[in-house]
């Protein structure tokens, strides 16, 4: 979220364009009676949201929810994750791109703090949330990569699991161009000739994540390939923003207003409603923006950044 645009003058969502506590479990509850299983919060940052465990807790009892994770920068964590451990929550994920400190600084836009971000994670760590904890790590061209060894080196032999990411062109502002891209192949490549890696299976059908283990036994590592391989034909993700739209794509242009449907007065207490709509929703997307890029690219056409229009920025509807 660029300073430039979120300054202090900026007019952020009033608690009334939130969606509340009971609406969130109401979406996702109606979601899980259609199938999903998993709910990962994320944001924005999700820690800054008052009373988050409560939010975790109601979403942990509705039936047929296997899965509750949490992405977050790492900057509350430390002070908020016992709480979190106690309401339910299984796993976390935390946003680390580097374990320099100027690297670190320029990737956060000047703002957090690398040791508190640090002591986040060996705060959940040390807690133990049944699902494990994470790392997601952007990989930028000459901006982290020639750091990502020492990354690596600080969670190997833990039980951490550190997934390297190919930067993405999401929204319209981080300046993304392909040069700056490094394929998980290089990164493989690159940290195979370190510790020698073997591929573990996925643990689920569409899992993102490839994964690998390191032959000495130093533990697991993921390669996130959205770019260089899209997985579009496997997308199971739906995402809601905080003012209730409904995202299909990551990169989508626009979303389904659901606040409204949670607000209709002449339907008060009606699940049918919400329910016909994420239905539909979800039965007539046909989202396949990674793939679209890819094949633009192998016509070598313009890149589709120039050709997207206005897409939602990421931090509105998360990773
Ligand atoms: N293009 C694209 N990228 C995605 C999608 N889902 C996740 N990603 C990328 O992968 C990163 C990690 O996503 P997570 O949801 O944390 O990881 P994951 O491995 O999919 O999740 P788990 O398997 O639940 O641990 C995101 O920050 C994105 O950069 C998706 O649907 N499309
Ligand atoms: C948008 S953040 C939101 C949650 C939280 N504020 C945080 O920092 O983790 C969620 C995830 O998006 C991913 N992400 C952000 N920008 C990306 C990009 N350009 N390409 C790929 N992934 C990106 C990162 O992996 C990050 O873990
Ligand atoms: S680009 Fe869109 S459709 Fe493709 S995997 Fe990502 S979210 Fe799903």
């Amino acid at each position: 979220m660029p300073d430039s645009i979120y300054h202090e003058g900026f007019s952020f969502l009033t608690p009334d364009e939130r969606l509340s506590f009971d609406e969130i479990e109401r979406v996702a509850r109606v979601a899980a009676e259609l199938g999903v299983t998993k709910l990962r919060l994320t944001g924005g940052e999700p820690l800054l949201r008052p009373n988050l465990p409560e939010l975790v807790a109601r979403l942990v009892r509705i039936p047929g929810i296997e899965d509750i994770a949490l992405t977050t920068n790492g900057m509350l964590l430390a002070r908020q994750a016992a709480a979190l451990r106690k309401a339910g929550l299984h796993r976390v994920t935390v946003s680390l791109d580097s374990l320099d400190p100027t690297v670190f600084a320029r990737m956060s836009g000047g703002r957090g703090d690398l040791q508190t971000v640090l002591d986040g994670i060996e705060a959940a760590r040390a807690i133990g949330f049944p699902h494990g904890v994470k790392i997601n790590t952007v990989v930028q061209r000459d901006v982290n990569d020639a750091g990502i060894p020492k990354l690596l080196a600080h969670f190997r032999h833990t039980d951490v699991i550190v997934r390297l990411i190919e930067y993405m062109d999401v929204g319209n502002r981080n300046g993304w161009d392909r040069a700056d891209v490094v394929t998980s192949r290089e990164m493989m490549t690159r940290i195979d000739a370190l510790w020698p890696l073997d591929p573990v299976s996925p643990a689920y059908r569409g899992e993102v994540a490839a994964r690998y283990r390191y032959v000495d036994g130093g533990g697991e590592i993921g390669f996130i390939s959205s770019v260089s391989a899209p997985f579009c034909g496997n997308c199971s993700r739906a995402r809601l923003s905080s003012d209730g739209q409904l995202f299909t794509c990551l990169f989508a242009t626009k979303g389904t207003d659901l606040r409204t449907v949670l607000r209709d007065a002449d339907h008060a207490g009606e699940d049918e409603p919400l329910r016909q709509a994420l239905a539909g929703i979800w039965h007539r997307r046909t989202d396949r923006y990674s793939e679209e890029r890819q094949e633009r690219r192998s016509r070598a056409e313009a890149s589709p950044e120039d050709k997207a229009g206005e897409k939602i920025e990421m931090h509105y509807i998360g990773g």
